[in-house]
């Protein structure tokens, strides 16, 4: 397999994770986008500019994600490594919560697939099991890639998989970003390994009550974002975040922890957006340490063009 161009670029957005009990599976792409310009080298040097979120701290070589999940999907393709200039305008914030390094590597297969010759070796299912293998989160990578809500699941031999929803139009996202980050990884090192039968029912129940809520009735939105499988077992590591979600939700809001966390979701119908803010000013406005965005839905994923 031969390149098909030197210079591609690609559009990418944040995804905020589980939607409350959906874990692992359930995913929302949000308008707020890193964007890549990613440019062949006929030499084997590898350049990366970066501005905007991780700039002077996420590597500048070959080690860098976007980098190594762009390699590893040409070697898929069954394409030559190529040397690259790869110039980042990062907008999704790192170790908070929204996807950052899933929308990296989706970004870096998505900009191989409109650099090879024949894109259709890298359809959107290899792209999602790639970036799936690469990164471990298909309920990232699935809102990444399609745009909208999404449903992922492992498939077995078969990688991951997932099933795009259509989310209703009076659906809207706040999101409140804390300055403090947290890994994914330490967020996920003080999960139980067992959970009792009820809260895995309980569970079961409300993820599936979410699909109905996101895309045709809003208003079951509070009651559908209930969990019980991680968000208290990760209070200690987040507790300011976890007790905004909680007074959240005494307001009748329908607030989550954002993927692994620290950042806090609401997701809600437009007409409740006022209370949103209200309730978002009283409870974290004028606090340095927090950020309100209300990012629309991104409902597109993964935008890849060549030039
Ligand atoms: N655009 C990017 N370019 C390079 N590395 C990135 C990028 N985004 C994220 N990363 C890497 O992933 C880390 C954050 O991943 P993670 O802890 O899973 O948090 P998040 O919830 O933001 O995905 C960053 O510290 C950085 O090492
Ligand atoms: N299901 C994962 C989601 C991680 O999302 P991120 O945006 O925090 O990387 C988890 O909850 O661990």
């Amino acid at each position: 397999m031969q390149l098909g161009a030197d210079h591609v670029q690609v559009r990418v957005p944040a995804t905020s994770a589980n939607l409350g009990p959906g874990f692992d599976a359930l995913g929302l792409a949000l308008a707020l986008h890193d964007d890549l310009d990613v440019r062949a080298l006929a030499s084997d040097e590898v350049v990366v500019e970066v501005e905007g979120e991780g700039a002077g701290e996420v590597p500048d070589d070959e080690t860098h994600l976007v980098v190594r999940a762009l390699h590893a999907a040409l070697d898929l393709a069954g394409a030559p490594r190529t040397g690259l200039h790869l110039r980042c305008v990062n907008r999704i914030p790192h170790g908070r919560g929204l996807g950052s390094s899933a929308a990296a590597v989706v970004a870096g297969v998505a900009a191989a697939r409109a650099l090879v010759a024949d894109p259709s070796v890298l359809d959107d299912d290899a792209v999602l099991g790639l970036a799936s293998a690469i990164e471990g989160h298909p309920d990232n990578a699935a809102p990444a890639v399609l745009g909208g809500a999404t449903v992922a699941w492992g498939a077995g031999g078969r990688g991951a998989r997932a099933a795009r929803l259509d989310v209703h139009p009076d659906l809207r996202a706040t999101v409140l970003v804390p300055s403090s980050r947290l890994a994914t990884s330490r967020a996920r090192g003080v999960l139980p390994e067992r959970v009792p039968h009820a809260d895995a029912a309980f569970n079961a129940g409300r993820a599936a009550l979410l699909v109905e809520a996101l895309t045709r009735r809003p208003d079951l939105l509070l009651d559908a974002t209930d969990d019980r499988l991680h968000q208290a077992y990760r209070a200690d590591v987040m507790p300011s975040s976890f007790e905004l979600v909680q007074a959240l939700r005494s307001h009748g809001l329908a607030a989550t922890v954002s993927g692994a966390g620290p950042t806090v979701l609401v997701l809600s119908a437009a007409a409740d957006l006022d209370r949103v803010e209200r309730a978002a000013d009283e409870l974290v406005g004028g606090s340095a340490d927090w950020v309100v965005r209300r990012p629309d839905v991104d409902t597109r994923g993964v935008v890849a063009r060549r030039h």
